[in-house]
């Protein structure tokens, strides 16, 4: 059974084509000039754009932290995701210390296998380098998982020091693995934090005082050092500050192999939220923290400038009642995460609106160069014949407001409550099945697959 989908602007980073899109089971067979295809069945999408799936490569489902755990389940999570125009999700395994990375991720299939909406893949989180899970490393790109982060915050949870950094980045070179880092110098951060409490300083606001930018641009500039210096290719997750940026920028003129991500709270949500009263700032705290506005203006040009190659959400909810709330009296008790995985592509589609982006640049950040970087184009992120029939339907002319009210995330509120946005999704096929349409959510939460990937492609 063939589907057409006519009418509709094909959206690609090159722009937006007049096109018809043939759907045959599960691939994409054709994509041609309008009227010249035939299907068993018609979708119209004249008005409307037709993109390549979202791609979010980074989400924390069912994430243990800060003594609780994220409430988005893969099966609320990815049903979400599909809500929101993503139809591919890159989840994080995390190894606790004192665990191998390949139990890790035997451990993170029985939570996602036979429950997720859309398709997933895994990266892998290092908070224990040893020479176990060094070797274990190349085992892991075996079983399709090629990148692994690691961290220079949160000491004593996952924090890795600069030689422990510098060994799993020898090993990702020898491997051709990617190594992702949350940039920030944790160490310095924990006193600041520490002193702040001692003052009496405790609400949530401090979260974002303690962890100044010029501690992100730090860590980020020492990763590009490490990086440098072991040829490791190195992507910087959900970077938030100018500082960080302007050491991204630089390493990329010197021809570095450095990627970089943002989010789509740190280009909408600033430290302002996280000054709210009575203790509503906690929605707000996540790492690294929302920054002053002046930051939004040169992460809206990094995405121009493609020293920010990718939009992700970091997805890491927790809900306010009884699990943020752990932080009354001490911030540094608040779980640290936010909700955001069924608004990116909305979120970012208002960055086109608003002039801050291309057509063409929001596909490419949100969907073709996550693809790219790890390892799933063209399988992902392109809509041409022979790729997956991932394909969202988008209506640029419809209108919503965001609101915990509406949302399917499972969490009890909304960092983009009554947020006003142009443009919704339409319609929603996860390899040639439709999982959204205007009747509602027609998927199953056992329909995605893992999706084992190949290298970051920017480097072969
Ligand atoms: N970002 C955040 O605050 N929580 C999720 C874990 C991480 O990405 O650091
Ligand atoms: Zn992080
Ligand atoms: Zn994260």
């Amino acid at each position: 059974m063939t589907t057409l989908i006519k009418g509709g602007q094909v959206v690609s980073p090159s722009g937006a084509l007049l096109a018809d899109v043939l759907v045959d089971g599960e691939t994409i067979a054709a994509v041609g000039a309008p009227g010249t295809l035939t299907g068993d069945e018609t979708i119209d999408a004249t008005g409307k754009y037709v993109l390549p799936g979202g791609i979010d490569a980074h989400t924390h489902m069912e994430m243990p932290f800060g003594g609780t755990h994220s409430v988005d389940t893969f099966s609320t999570g990815t049903t979400a995701a599909a809500w929101g125009g993503t139809t591919t999700i890159i989840d994080f395994a995390v190894q606790a210390k004192g665990t191998s990375l390949l139990s890790t991720l035997d451990k993170w299939h029985s939570k996602a296998d036979g429950n997720c909406a859309i398709d997933y893949g895994f990266h892998m989180i290092v908070s224990d380098v040893n020479d176990q899970s060094l070797k274990e490393m190349e085992a892991c790109v075996d079983g399709g998982v090629g990148s692994f982060k690691m961290f220079m915050a949160y000491p004593g949870v996952f924090y890795s020091t600069d030689g422990e950094i510098l060994l799993a980045m020898q090993k990702a070179r020898e491997i051709g693995a990617t190594i992702m880092m949350h940039a920030e110098n944790g160490i310095a951060i924990d006193q600041l934090a520490a002193q702040a409490v001692a003052a009496g300083n405790t609400d949530p606001v401090q979260h974002g005082l303690t962890r100044p930018p010029e501690l992100e641009g730090e860590a980020t500039s020492r990763a590009i050092q490490l990086a440098k210096v072991t040829g490791a290719p190195l992507y910087i997750v959900h970077l938030s500050a100018s500082q960080a940026l302007a050491a991204v920028a630089e390493a990329r003129n010197d021809g570095q192999n450095v990627f970089a991500e943002t989010c789509p709270q740190y280009l909408y949500l600033s430290i302002e939220d996280l000054a709210k009263p009575d203790f509503e700032g906690a929605k707000y705290v996540a790492s690294p923290p929302l920054r002053e506005k002046s930051h939004q203006a040169d992460l809206w040009r990094g995405l121009r400038t493609n020293d920010l190659s990718v939009v992700s959400t970091d997805h890491c909810p927790f809900c306010f009642k009884d699990q943020k709330e752990l932080g009354r009296g001490d911030f540094r008790a608040i779980p640290n995460g936010m909700p955001g995985v069924e608004h990116r592509m909305d979120l970012l589609h208002q960055g086109v609106v608003a002039g801050e982006l291309t057509l063409g640049r929001w596909v490419e950040t949100c969907s073709a160069t996550p693809a790219r970087m790890f390892g799933l184009y063209p399988r992902k992120g392109v809509i041409a014949a022979g790729s997956d029939a991932d394909i969202v339907i988008y209506d640029p002319s419809a209108t919503q407001t965001l609101s915990a009210e509406t949302h399917h995330m499972n969490v009890d509120y909304s960092a983009y409550e009554g947020f006003e946005i142009t443009g919704r999704v339409h319609t929603v096929l996860s390899r040639g099945r439709v999982v959204v349409s205007p009747d509602g959510f027609t998927g199953s939460t056992s329909h995605g697959k893992f999706l084992s990937r190949s290298l970051n492609q920017y480097l072969n």
